[in-house]
């Protein structure tokens, strides 16, 4: 099954590689600098020390999806629709679409742009790009997909790939649990530039994170999502086990890219007015995080 990655990044670089590696034909879709080097190069995966270059098709045209029986859909949640736009020309009825991102309406958004289901999957896993066609895998790589007619042959295509799927009743709320910790650390981390060890050592910044969480859980439950796990305990977790850790707004922020805060902090406050929920706290992290995105 020929298999494309819309947006040739962190995440969609690293999962095409890994399917690539196994010998799936995979294209990847991204920005020309990137596509110039995966197609002179190969793609250069560096995973647990070691460095390989996997050879696969990369284009900038999302013309080169059409084929495709499988889709990974990888960029940031801020170009869900405008990339969506621009693969819907080339699905047929029966391609599969996964939604590989951050945040909780990335499938639904996408799923209405380009008239398909869309799989919503969390991703728990640490890449970046290291530079163009050069990805490096830092942890983990675990999915977790929702239910769906597809999913099995999605995991069972994904599996002997090295990409463990769990396949779950409660993707959504897993994708919830996923964004209130990003509700939490994210925003103060980019209007701080502080990694998250420091952070949490500041003053009432342990109050702060609390209450935009309840604010969350608040909503969550409004929207009749079950979050699953203990979210606080995960939260807690995240300071010690990541202490040097710059959340990937405040990333966004120091290069000066557009982040993904309207679709986290910024959700959680438009789903939040639409059901009557305050959400002071998340308000200011949304609003300060967008001041200093917006800074020259
Ligand atoms: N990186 C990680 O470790 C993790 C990331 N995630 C989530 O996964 C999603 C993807 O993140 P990540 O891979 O880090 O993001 P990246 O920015 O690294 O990758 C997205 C890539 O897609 C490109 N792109 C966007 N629109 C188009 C388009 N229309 N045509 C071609 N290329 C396009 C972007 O280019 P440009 O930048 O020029 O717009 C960028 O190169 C996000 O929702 C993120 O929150 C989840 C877990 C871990
Ligand atoms: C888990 C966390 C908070 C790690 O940095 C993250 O998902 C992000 O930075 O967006």
């Amino acid at each position: 099954m020929k298999i494309a990655v819309m947006g040739a990044g962190a995440v969609g670089c690293y999962y095409g590689a890994m399917l690539a590696r196994a010998g799936h034909d995979v294209t990847l879709i991204g920005r020309p600098a990137h596509v110039d080097a995966v197609n002179r190069d190969g793609l250069l995966l560096e995973f647990g020390g070691t460095q390989q270059y996997i050879e696969m098709n990369a284009s900038a045209d999302a013309a080169a999806i059409a084929g495709a029986g499988l889709v990974l859909f990888c960029v940031k949640s801020t170009d869900t629709n405008d990339a969506g736009a621009q693969i819907k020309p080339f699905l047929a009825p029966d391609t599969i679409v996964m939604s590989l991102q951050n945040g909780v309406d990335n499938a639904e958004r996408l799923s209405a742009v380009i008239g398909l289901p869309v799989i919503p999957t969390v991703v728990y896993v640490a890449t970046s790009m290291e530079g163009p066609g050069h990805v490096k895998h830092h942890g983990r790589g675990e999915l977790v997909i929702g239910q769906s007619a597809q999913s099995d042959k999605v995991a069972e295509t994904l599996r002997p790939a090295h990409i463990p799927v769990e396949i779950s009743d409660n993707a959504e709320g897993a994708l919830w649990a996923k964004m209130i910790l990003n509700c939490a650390y994210n925003a103060l981390s980019a209007i701080s530039q502080m990694p998250y060890g420091r952070l949490v050592q500041g003053e009432g910044i342990w109050d702060v994170m609390r209450n935009a969480v309840d604010e969350c859980l608040a909503v969550a439950k409004g929207c009749g999502v079950t979050v699953p796990g203990d979210v606080w305990g995960a939260i807690e977790k995240i300071a010690e086990t990541m202490p040097g850790q710059y959340s990937s707004t405040a990333q966004d922020l120091a290069r000066g890219k557009t982040s993904e805060i309207d679709f986290l902090n910024g959700y959680i406050v438009r789903k939040g007015a639409e059901l009557g929920i305050p959400t002071p706290t998340n308000l200011a992290l949304h609003a300060m995080t967008k001041l200093r995105e917006s800074r020259d």
